[in-house]
């Protein structure tokens, strides 16, 4: 039975030590980490204030010197057994950058022992697959980034393309086309991690990313079947998310421009409605939660108030300098705890792939059978087999094959029957040859037949060997326990030893139980031993003090809330004065570079796309100088001789593109009236705004005595001044910018 019990994210405070730098600048420590209770101390490194240091509990907290295997042992272990089962889970690294989420997650190589989640997840699941031989598994990886607000796979070789979040009633969101890679063992996962990780490199180095400011979600899918008594297959799908979040710290906007402007209002988007999620989930009263608001949040939704088991590891510094961040993750942190889930086992899926694997396989066995297919099946094999092919992308590796020696037959066979057949035909040739009584173009006739039928049964054999190959595809593509059991017995021990840390600490914690059960006992009795008012005073007095430090903590909490709320507050005035100084210069270029009439046009045709959030033009492809092909801005640069052979073309090229749309979408009222200015052409030269109309056109553009350079951004060299429009110009708004009649 699938428990639908309701739990609590978990969360986990991990403080780094000190860095050399922090050492060497003689940094205060301030944190400290009662690591038995789940208790941490920040305190307050200002030295004009009353302030008392401030308390925190959670599940589990880690001081400077914690192990990545304890970490590992409380946090991810029961998560990973749990998705082996057929639940989803979600780790997550939360906190300010240069906090320990990378050193959470991914670790170092070496020593082993500092080794992180990641790379521990994968010891342990297919350490679970081999202790389940009677069991088949399918387990796919995915790896993406979300930056600026965009995805991009880490899979892909065009990383840098960015991918659509899409909605489906059955999975809820999930991101189109995204590379998913079978794997078959803890090598192709870590050969998965590095490829995914290197395009993540090279996309910071291209584009002048910092993956510090970028969020990655690495998702192992298992699916897993077992048949019961009566031979039916049942089928369990659990997904891990394992997530390393950007930096936490607020994004500074000052001084920021154009694409940094974005990134850093993108970071907090997806951080902030992270935030906001959190808040809406613990706060009873919110009915709507906002996942719709960021990427992040859509595809962590079930993560975050859904069907999934989740922990948060948050990361602090211990240093002084980090104080206000430092408490911002902590409350985080502290709200988190409250989120509540309700995770559930994913039995039989109606989309499970290794269902649509094992039916495949099956299917390709009987055709196969002993080797030998009929007649017919043999002349129509290929096609058969061609329907319902599981989209499954596949990785390249060398892996055991079940049935080895079956499949080896079977191949030997098909090239024993080809020799055969070729044998055959000879013969029948040379008979039909050696036949005196038939004439010669009866001959001829029957060998033509009997080549074609030679010809035909071989046609069958190679349609033979290829559903021999498909179904050695199919079958390295599932695994069961027993193909793995060199890697698991190498990984036994430790994980033997990850098991005996386990069974260890759940003594101590049984032993914490009893101990607090005892001195709830005594304390029970103590109190039932008041014997006079005086104690029961200095009792009250107790309690009181006891009260009043818990409201003196809750106002410092709310004061901290408020400060927190006004510097947001500020950070969205600063993001919206400098949104408007970037709308004020796009305005400028417009107005001065595109025509009122065609302004209108535009907007009037312009659509929003809630999916991409952003402004789309529906085919733009078909309209203004992208007909005009590759090339065609560059005219400046041309002889006057090209010049003239290449508007030849341009214009030929031009008339034909776009009598073929006419005709094509004459019908379709989404298409832009194009051939309301078929001709016009717009420059912008180095120089400025150019001149290239009709009567020109056989001279070099001359720049517009009124035009200026371009604005560069800086509200000094924004033109001051509207030039006069030419009369005879049909862009009468337009200042700096003419066209340009070429035919
Ligand atoms: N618990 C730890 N023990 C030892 N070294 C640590 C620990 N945590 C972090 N470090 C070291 O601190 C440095 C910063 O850590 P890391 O890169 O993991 O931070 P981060 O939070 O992921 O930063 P970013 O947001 O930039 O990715 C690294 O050199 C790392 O090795």
């Amino acid at each position: 039975m699938a428990s639908k019990k309701v739990e609590s994210v978990k969360v986990a405070v991990r403080c780094r030590p000190m860095s050399e730098k922090e050492i060497v600048d003689g940094r205060a420590c301030i944190v400290q980490v009662d690591a038995k209770r789940g208790e941490l101390i920040v305190a307050n490194p200002k030295p004009d204030t009353s302030e008392p240091p401030r308390q925190f509990t959670y599940d589990n907290t880690y001081g400077q010197d914690s192990a990545q295997e304890q970490i590992y042992c409380d946090t991810a272990y029961p998560i990973v057994q749990s998705v082996l089962e057929g639940y989803n889970g979600t780790i997550f690294a939360y906190g300010q950058t240069g906090t320990g989420k990378t050193f959470t997650m991914e670790g170092k190589e070496e020593p082993q022992e500092n080794r992180g989640i990641i790379p521990r997840a994968f010891e342990q699941i297919f350490y679970g697959v081999d202790q389940h031989p009677q069991t088949q598994f399918l387990i796919r990886a995915s790896f993406l980034e979300i930056y600026n607000e965009d995805v991009h796979d880490l899979l892909s070789k065009s990383s840098k393309n960015k991918l659509d979040i899409k909605e489906s009633p059955d999975s809820g969101f999930y991101v189109k086309d995204l590379t998913t890679c079978v794997v078959k063992g803890i090598e192709d996962m870590k050969a998965v991690m590095d490829l995914g990780k290197g395009n993540r490199h090279v996309g910071e180095t291209l584009m002048n990313r910092d993956s510090s400011r970028s969020h990655s979600i690495f998702t192992i899918t298992i699916e897993s079947s077992e048949s019961d008594n009566t031979g039916i297959n049942h089928y369990k799908v659990g997904k891990l998310n394992l997530v390393d979040l950007a930096g936490s710290e607020r994004q500074s906007k000052t001084g920021s421009t154009g694409d940094r402007l974005k990134e850093a209002t993108n970071i907090n988007k997806s951080l902030l409605t992270l935030g906001n999620v959190i808040s809406a989930l613990v706060d009873g009263a919110s009915t709507h939660i906002p996942y719709r608001d960021s990427k992040l949040t859509k595809l962590l939704q079930d993560s975050l108030g859904g069907n999934t088991k989740t922990v948060m590891i948050a990361n602090i510094g211990p240093a002084d300098w980090n104080y206000d961040e430092t408490l911002s993750t902590l409350r985080y942190a502290n709200r988190a705890k409250n989120i509540q889930n309700k995770p559930k086992i994913n039995e039989d899926p109606k989309d499970a792939m290794l269902r649509e694997l094992q039916d495949e396989i099956a299917r390709l066995r009987a055709q196969l059978g002993d080797g030998t297919l009929t007649a017919e099946q043999l002349s129509m094999g290929g096609q058969i087999l061609q329907a319902g092919d599981p989209q499954v992308v596949e990785v390249e590796k060398i892996i055991r094959v079940e049935d080895k020696a079956k499949i080896k037959a079977i191949e030997d066979k098909i090239v024993r029957e080809k020799e055969e057949i070729l044998l055959q035909t000879e013969e029948k040739k040379k008979e039909i040859e050696a036949q005196k009584d038939i004439a010669e173009s009866e001959k001829k006739k029957l060998i033509e037949e009997l080549q074609k039928e030679a010809e035909e049964q071989q046609i069958a054999q190679e349609k033979q060997s290829k559903l021999l190959k498909k179904l050695k595809q199919m079958e390295q593509k599932v695994i069961s326990g027993a193909q793995i059991m060199e890697q698991a017995v190498r990984q036994e021990q430790e994980l033997q030893k990850a098991r005996m840390e386990l069974e260890m600490r759940e003594q101590q914690e049984q032993q914490l139980n009893q101990d607090i059960n005892d001195r709830e006992t005594e304390n029970t009795e103590m109190l039932n031993n008041f014997n006079s008012k005086h104690e029961e005073i200095a009792d009250k007095d107790k309690k009181l003090k006891k009260l009043y430090s818990k409201f003196q903590s809750a106002q410092d909490e709310m004061k901290d809330i408020q400060a927190e709320f006004a510097q947001e507050r500020q950070d969205l005035i600063d993001t919206i004065n400098v949104l408007k100084q970037q709308v004020c210069l796009k305005n400028l270029v417009l107005t001065s570079f595109i025509p009122q009439d065609q302004l209108s046009l535009i907007e009037s045709f312009a659509q929003w796309n809630e999916e991409g959030e952003e402004w789309i033009l529906p085919r733009l492809d078909l309209a203004g100088n992208n007909l005009r092909g590759p090339g065609a801005g560059k005219i400046k640069k041309k002889s006057k001789k090209n010049e003239k052979e290449y508007d030849g073309a341009v214009s030929q090229r031009v008339q034909t593109v776009v009598q073929s749309i006419l005709q094509e979408y004459s019908e379709d009222p989404m298409v832009m009236p194009i051939e309301a200015n078929p001709t016009v052409y717009f420059m912008y030269t180095d120089e400025g705004a150019m001149r290239a109309d009709s009567e020109q056109s056989e001279s070099k553009p001359k720049r517009l005595k009124s035009a200026k350079r371009p604005a560069s951004g800086k509200k000094s060299s924004a033109p001051k001044e509207n030039p006069q429009p030419k009369p005879e110009e049909a862009y009468p708004q337009a200042r700096g910018l003419v066209s340009a009649k070429r035919r």
